[in-house]
């Protein structure tokens, strides 16, 4: 099968597993470029392993402290006709890499939020870890089964209180426009929370204590996300947001919990904007996005999900680091994105941007480059033109 990408507004419905492979590489050559942490951690759970952030947790784990890993996340195998997934070939292509180097890598692919993957994952380590130090949290869903009630509930990406305008842009078409969102009902917000806030955070955590699978000392992180003003209304102060501010309560009790346990530690750390399946879901956020990745590539400050995670686990949690926390107890490696310069520069371009100058105030052909290397399209080596096996077997 020759697979093209198939865009549909955004999403690529499509996804190339030899170009999947070359992402996974370039990811892991990047890590081990920076050479090898100390005091890292060595047996790592990743929840929502398989793509953004937490794949790159994953592979910072593996080849940046030789760390054995076991990743749960939710991906679609191929169909006839139809390819898998991304994350499903990036999972493959990453344990593959990381058994080639010795290191053990197991996968579960099944809905995290239920008490059946958690049970799973609990045999898993008591089989063949006995214990992890390192509980990694990103999942990002739109939807959650709740396991003690089973109602379902779906989250939802609205303002809180008011209407909010803005612009906004339609990234494969390349046309700004402005979109107006009605703010969300209560139970919207419920839904949301229920979703992204913390308690199934704490329901992993609760458990993994419960079946002593979790070593003393153990560490904790989720990620979130807080950006400028001009994306508040419909991210910090909107659904997504409250959401958020629930994952901050989770990691305050968790930690807590974790002191208990042979002074481990819960954490939040905000990380930078960037292109993942997450993100270019959010209105508004994508033109903010190439507007950013224009501003912060000519500073030289530009960073993919790697490098931050990287910078986290060598500058914060590990390598002989400290977290350094700010007013809310959260570590920041979104301080790049947040620099007061690039920010003024920001509000400078954001009122000017038209469908005509898109591509020159911003960076939405860099935001496309990114969008499709997620699903394993434009690297470098690949030959696109070649027939290639879209059925390949989870490892
Ligand atoms: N992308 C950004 O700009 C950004 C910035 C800061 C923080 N974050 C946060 O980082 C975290 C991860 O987001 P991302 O952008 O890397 O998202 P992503 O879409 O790339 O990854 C989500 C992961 O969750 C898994 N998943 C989803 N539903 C699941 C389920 N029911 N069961 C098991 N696995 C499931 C997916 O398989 C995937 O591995 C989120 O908390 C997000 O809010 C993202």
């Amino acid at each position: 099968m020759v697979i093209k990408p198939k865009v549909r507004g955004f999403v690529c419905v499509t996804a190339h597993p030899a170009g999947c492979a070359a992402h996974i590489q370039e990811q892991i050559d990047y890590v081990k470029s920076k050479g090898l942490l100390k005091n890292g951690p060595k047996k790592v759970l990743v929840i929502g392993a398989s793509t953004g952030f937490g794949l790159s947790s994953r592979i910072t784990a593996t080849f940046g402290c030789q760390a054995d890993t076991l990743g749960i996340f939710f991906e679609r195998p191929s169909e006839e006709g139809r390819p898998a997934t991304p994350g499903w070939y990036n999972t493959i292509a990453f344990t593959n890499a990381a058994r080639a180097a010795g290191r053990y890598a197991k996968n579960i692919n099944g809905d995290a939020f239920s008490d059946d993957i958690k049970k799973q994952a609990i045999e898993a380590i008591k089989a063949d870890l006995g214990q992890v130090d390192l509980v990694v949290y990103s999942l990002a869903s739109p939807r959650r089964t709740h396991p003690k009630t089973g109602v379902v509930h779906k989250s939802c990406l609205k303002p809180v209180g008011q209407t909010y305008t803005n612009k906004t842009v339609d990234t494969d078409k390349g046309v700004v426009s402005e979109i107006t969102i009605e703010p969300a009902n209560e139970a919207e917000i419920a839904d949301t929370t229920a979703v992204m806030g913390g308690e199934d955070w704490e329901m992993w955590i609760d458990a993994l204590l419960e079946a002593n699978v979790l070593a003393p000392g153990a560490t904790t992180v989720s990620y979130s996300y807080i950006g400028p003003e001009v994306t508040w209304a419909i991210y910090k102060n909107g659904t997504i947001g409250l959401a958020k501010n629930d994952l901050e309560r989770a990691a305050k009790s968790l930690d807590a919990k974790l002191k208990a346990h042979g002074y481990g530690r819960a954490f939040i750390s905000v990380n930078k904007a960037l292109v993942t399946q997450a993100s270019s879901a959010i209105p508004v956020v994508p033109l903010y996005i190439s507007i950013l990745y224009k501003l912060m590539k000519a500073r030289g400050t530009h960073e993919g999900c790697i490098q931050q995670i990287q910078r986290l686990f060598a500058t914060e949690m590990y390598n002989g680091s400290a977290l350094n926390f700010d007013d809310a107890r959260r570590v920041r490696i979104d301080d790049l994105e947040m620099r007061p310069d690039v920010q003024e520069e920001v509000k400078k371009i954001w009122p000017q941007i038209t469908t005509e100058n898109l591509p020159s105030l911003t960076d939405i052909a860099g935001y496309r480059t990114e969008f499709l290397k997620m699903f394993g399209f434009g690297l470098p080596g690949i030959d696109y033109e070649a027939d290639i096996e879209p059925h390949v077997p989870m490892v």
